[in-house]
C-alpha cells in the first residue's frame, strides 16, 4: 500500500486499519494458520504492518500499541498513535466475527481521529465518516457488554436502567455497534487500556455520541500508565441516566 504525505489523518487511520484487517483475515483462511498460533500470529503480524506503514507515513509521530515495547519517550510526543491491532483476541482466535484493529490518534492526550476495522463483517469506520441517521432508541435500551467478563456494575447498571444486555467481543466491536445503530450503549469497568478504547472513542465522539469515564470525567490518553479501566460510550440522551447509575452502584459493589 503506498501512503502520500497529504493522506489526511482519518483517511491514514482507515487505510491502516483496512490493510492489518486484510492481513488478519488471511490468516483466518483454512489452513493459512494452526488454530494454537492463530491469536499470537495475529497480534505480531497487524502490528508489525501496522507500525510500517505509521512511521513511513508520519515519521516524526510516535506509536503507543498494545504489541511493541513501550520506553516512555512518547509521553513527550505531542501527536501518539495508539493502536490496537488485534482487539477481541479471544474472539479471533474462535474465529467469530466479534473482532476489531484500532488505529487511533491523540494529540496532546485528546482522541482526535481514529479507525476501527471490523474486518470479518467487512466493515470500517473512521471519525472523518458522515454520521448516520440513527433510527428512533428503542423503549428498552440495548447495552453491549463484555461476553466475558461483564463486570458486576455493568450487570447492576444494566439492571437499574432496565437495559436489555447484548453480550458481545471486542471493544471496537462493542462502541461500533453503537455507532451503528445496533445499541445505545457500551459500559465497559474493570481493566482495560488506553488501545482498547482509543480510537473507538475517537470515531464515537466523530459520530456524536457520548464517551467518558464512568464517573463522568473526559478520557485522557498518552498517560505514562496506559490503563484506563473504564468507559461509557452511548447515545447521548443515555448519558445523564448511566452515569448517575454508575454513581449509585458503585458504593454498592465496593
Ligand atoms: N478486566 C480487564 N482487564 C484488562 N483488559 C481488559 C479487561 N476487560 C477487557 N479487557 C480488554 O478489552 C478488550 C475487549 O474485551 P471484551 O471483549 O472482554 O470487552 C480486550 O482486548 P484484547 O483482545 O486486545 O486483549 C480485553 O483484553
Ligand atoms: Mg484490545
Amino acid at each position: 500500500m503506498t501512503q502520500t504525505s497529504d493522506q489526511n489523518d482519518a483517511e491514514l487511520a482507515r487505510s491502516v486499519a483496512l490493510a492489518a484487517g486484510a492481513v488478519l483475515r488471511g490468516l483466518c483462511v483454512a489452513g493459512a494458520c494452526p488454530d494454537a498460533e492463530l491469536g499470537d500470529r495475529g497480534d505480531k503480524d497487524a502490528n508489525t504492518l501496522i507500525q510500517r506503514l505509521l512511521r513511513a507515513a508520519r515519521p516524526e509521530d510516535f506509536i503507543l500499541s498494545e504489541e511493541a515495547a513501550d520506553d516512555g519517550a512518547r509521553c513527550a510526543a505531542s501527536r501518539v498513535w495508539v493502536v490496537d491491532p488485534l482487539d477481541g483476541t479471544r474472539e479471533f482466535r474462535e474465529r467469530r466475527d466479534d473482532w476489531a484493529v484500532h488505529i487511533g490518534l491523540a494529540i496532546d492526550g485528546v482522541p482526535v481521529t481514529g479507525a476501527v476495522a471490523l474486518p470479518a463483517q467487512n466493515l470500517v469506520f473512521a471519525s472523518n465518516d458522515r454520521p448516520d441517521v440513527l433510527p428512533p432508541a428503542p423503549l428498552r435500551p440495548r447495552m453491549v457488554v463484555s461476553r466475558s467478563r461483564a463486570h458486576p456494575i455493568v450487570l447492576r447498571v444494566a439492571e437499574a436502567i432496565g437495559a436489555e444486555l447484548v453480550p458481545m467481543g471486542s471493544a471496537g466491536a462493542k462502541a461500533m455497534a453503537v455507532v451503528r445503530g445496533n445499541a445505545e450503549i457500551y459500559l465497559h469497568a474493570g481493566g482495560q487500556y488506553e488501545w482498547d478504547n482509543c480510537a473507538p472513542v475517537a470515531v464515537a465522539l466523530a459520530a456524536g455520541l457520548h464517551a467518558s469515564r464512568i464517573d463522568g470525567a473526559t478520557l485522557v490518553y498518552n498517560c505514562r500508565d496506559p490503563l484506563l479501566p473504564d468507559v461509557l460510550i452511548c447515545r447521548p440522551e443515555y448519558a445523564a441516566q448511566v452515569l448517575a447509575a454508575v454513581a449509585e452502584t458503585i458504593p454498592v459493589v465496593g
